[in-house]
């Protein structure tokens, strides 16, 4: 009987690891989680992660305000995977990193069930941080602006504190997400864990539902619609508008970075509400009317990020034209 060895003679040598393998740049195959990533910001983030063909991509949502539809270009991908799965029930799945961006993003929707939203600011990133700690993922926050309520500095840097009222209508948002950003520095300080915390502002670009609620959507959608803009009183209140590809990068940036955050992303270009309608009235139609109506409670009266803290850790985008986001969106309107 032949040995093994005289077998092994004739047999070719295994074949040489790929050449990638010595390459200065080689990174293993990386697995990373989007909660969240059926959502506006999350897709986006989706379609830029599966650009890089190192990594596999894990999506659940429970499609309360994402859509299937925003991710259809990745069924049946080999790196991509999608569940139907709530945040604010344990998940057990082996991944490297963990943006965790599942939560509604609209005040409209977010006051609709407002102990569902805190549950989902809370349990959800419980349940996130649960699962970072056992697999040893990184883990991203997307939190908010919102953490500094209606606030009394302006600009405003990371080091502020926040204005905001606890037992508001948008307390289960703005409440939410800071015990989210508190639950990511204790879970980091007691197991180690790493955490990336983004302070997101606001955000448009294409895949806003037409019906999402927020100002640069609806305002868009009205002005489509041959609908008066309806700039909530008092109109001089202001926003600081980012486009989602610059976000994007921010998030993709401060993720890859050493830097744990919190880190506000946005872009620092301020206007009033009645200046946004003047503009977009301009931009799509002329002919169309601008009214003022009924504003809600504790809306804040100014917001625009200080990114110095951000300019060294993420690229910030420069003051985007309505019209970048509104030929490409335009195409979805009915
Ligand atoms: N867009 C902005 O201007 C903005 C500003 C600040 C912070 N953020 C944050 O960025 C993230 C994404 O925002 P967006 O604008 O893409 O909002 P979005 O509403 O479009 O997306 C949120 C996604 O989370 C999913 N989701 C909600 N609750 C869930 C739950 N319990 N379990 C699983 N999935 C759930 C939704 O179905 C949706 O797909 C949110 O965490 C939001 O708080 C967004
Ligand atoms: O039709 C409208 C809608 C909104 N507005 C005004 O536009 C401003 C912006 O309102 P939006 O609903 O777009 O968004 P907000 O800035 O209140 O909240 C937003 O910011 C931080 C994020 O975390 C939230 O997810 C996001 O929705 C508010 O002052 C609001 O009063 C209008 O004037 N008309």
């Amino acid at each position: 009987m032949a040995s093994n060895g005289d077998n092994n003679a004739s047999a070719k040598p295994p074949p040489e690891p790929s050449p990638l393998r010595k390459a200065k740049f080689f990174q293993a195959n990386m697995r990373i989680l989007v909660t969240g990533g059926a959502g506006f910001i999350g897709s986006h983030l989706v379609d830029r992660l599966m650009q890089n063909e190192k990594n596999e991509v894990i999506v659940v949502d429970n499609y309360f305000t994402g859509s299937k539809d925003n991710l259809k270009q990745w069924f049946g991908h080999p790196r991509f995977e999608l569940i139907r799965h709530d945040v604010t029930e344990p998940l057990l799945v082996e991944v490297d990193q963990i943006y965790h961006l599942a939560c509604p993003a609209s005040p409209i929707f977010y006051k609709y069930n407002p102990v569902k939203t805190i549950k989902t600011n809370v349990i959800g990133t419980l349940n996130m941080l649960g699962l970072a700690k056992r697999v040893g993922a990184r883990i991203l926050l997307t939190s908010t602006s919102e953490v500094y309520g209606d606030p009394l500095i302006h600009p405003q840097d990371e080091s502020y504190w926040g204005n905001v009222n606890p037992i508001g209508v948008r307390s289960c948002y703005d409440e939410g997400k800071r015990v989210a950003e508190t639950l990511m520095f204790d879970y980091h300080r007691q197991h180690g864990i790493e955490i990336r915390i983004a302070r997101i502002f606001n955000t448009y670009g294409p895949r806003m539902n037409i019906d999402d609620g927020r100002v640069v959507s609806n305002f868009i959608a009205q002005a489509i619609r041959d609908e008066p803009l309806t700039v909530q009183l008092p109109g001089t209140q202001t926003r600081s508008f980012c486009y989602v590809s610059d976000m994007v990068d921010g998030l993709i940036r401060l993720m890859e970075g050493d830097n744990t955050g919190p880190i506000n992303i946005g872009n620092p270009g301020e206007f009033t509400m009645l200046e946004l309608a003047e503009n977009v009235k301009e931009l799509i139609n002329p002919d169309v009317q601008i009214i003022t109506v009924e504003n809600t409670p504790d809306d804040p009266r100014q917001r625009k990020p200080d990114i110095t803290k951000g300019k060294i850790t993420t690229r910030m985008g420069t003051n985007d034209q309505i019209e970048r986001w509104y030929s490409p969106y335009g195409g979805r309107f009915p």
